[in-house]
């Protein structure tokens, strides 16, 4: 049985392991057959290939365990999402698998059953089972976290025209997210919290009802991204130069260090691929372009 899952953008800012945005700049693509070994065997270019390291295997033996199936599966994972950039490529593998193992043994999954077993294989990625990125990898469109435990995800019904800018640093740190969320803050003040609650609701508000502006003044976050931001130093740079060519706005593409920029018909698309152009030139860091769009739905 194969299954597909899409890239991802997580938190969009304000909503840390909370809101992701599928899209269809890169995808995985995981076969899993079942095999009278009794282990998980895993195949795959550039990824851990023990099942217990890897996050379709982690989110694999916990599927076999829970359901009581007996026999062995093969995994076999295309990789089409980079990994370490903050493309949800880890999560992607995971929903993937997930998606195949539910078809294959017929279990009947709800979707936030499918989200619950594919964020414990975050774990092998991360050491943390964040549902942010899985969530629309089994949802499709933009998620939201309303419950980890139990897993309840909303998918927002989105009435803005945007389209999506990646911006993507060559890159590579082994445990990317792992070392990010150890910068993130256990404690934030008061002032912090409310600020950020303004940011989140106007972005979430803004989604659903077409607002560009309240989008544009959603998007921002001063808490997770500050934390960060010696992983992705261009960035506050990279921000500034596209929004004064009206793009939207930008935010870190989940961990980083990919920057997701949100541009319409009022932005000045050739301006913002200058500034780009130069903010990174300037860091002296090489980058790829990708341009795409939310992917809105899968169909199982
Ligand atoms: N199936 C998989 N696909 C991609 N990375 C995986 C997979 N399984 C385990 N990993 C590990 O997860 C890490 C990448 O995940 P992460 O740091 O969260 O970055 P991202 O999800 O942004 O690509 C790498 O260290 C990689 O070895
Ligand atoms: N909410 C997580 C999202 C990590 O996304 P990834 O694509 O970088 O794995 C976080 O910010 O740690």
């Amino acid at each position: 049985m194969i299954a597909i899952s899409y890239s991802s953008s997580a938190n969009l800012g304000p909503g840390y392991d909370i809101l992701s945005m599928g899209h269809d700049a890169f995808y995985d693509e995981v076969e899993v057959l079942e095999d009278h070994s009794n282990e998980i065997k895993i195949s795959g270019d550039g990824i851990p290939l023990d099942y217990k390291k890897n996050t379709a295997g982690l989110s694999a033996s916990m599927i076999l365990n829970d359901y009581g199936i007996k026999t062995g599966i093969k995994i076999n994972i295309k990789k089409g999402i980079p990994a370490g950039l903050g493309l949800g490529s880890s999560g992607a593998s995971a929903a993937a698998a997930v998606r195949a193992i539910n078809k294959l043994f017929n279990l009947g999954m709800s979707h936030d059953e499918m989200v619950h077993y594919s964020m414990h294989g975050e774990i092998a990625a991360c050491g943390s089972a964040h549902p942010d990125n899985v969530s629309s990898g089994i949802y499709g469109g933009i998620t939201l976290v309303q419950s980890k435990n139990p897993v309840k995800i909303k998918k927002l019904k989105i009435n803005l025209n945007f389209s999506i800018l990646l911006v993507i640093p060559e890159f590579f740190m082994e445990n990317k997210t792992m070392y990010a969320r150890s910068l993130v803050p256990s404690k934030i003040t008061m002032d912090e919290h409310i600020e950020s609650t303004q940011r989140l609701s106007s972005l979430i508000s803004g989604l659903i009802t077409g607002d560009r502006d309240l989008v544009s003044y959603g998007m921002n976050d001063n808490i997770v991204e500050r934390a960060r931001i010696r992983m992705f130093p261009y960035y506050y740079d990279l921000k500034r130069r596209v929004i004064e060519n009206n793009a939207i706005s930008a935010c870190i593409s989940g961990a980083g260090p990919t920057v997701l920029i949100l541009y319409d018909d009022k932005s000045d698309y050739n301006g913002i691929l200058r500034s780009v152009d130069d903010v990174m030139r300037s860091y002296n860091i090489k980058y790829i372009l990708k341009k795409s769009r939310i992917m809105e739905a899968y169909n199982d």
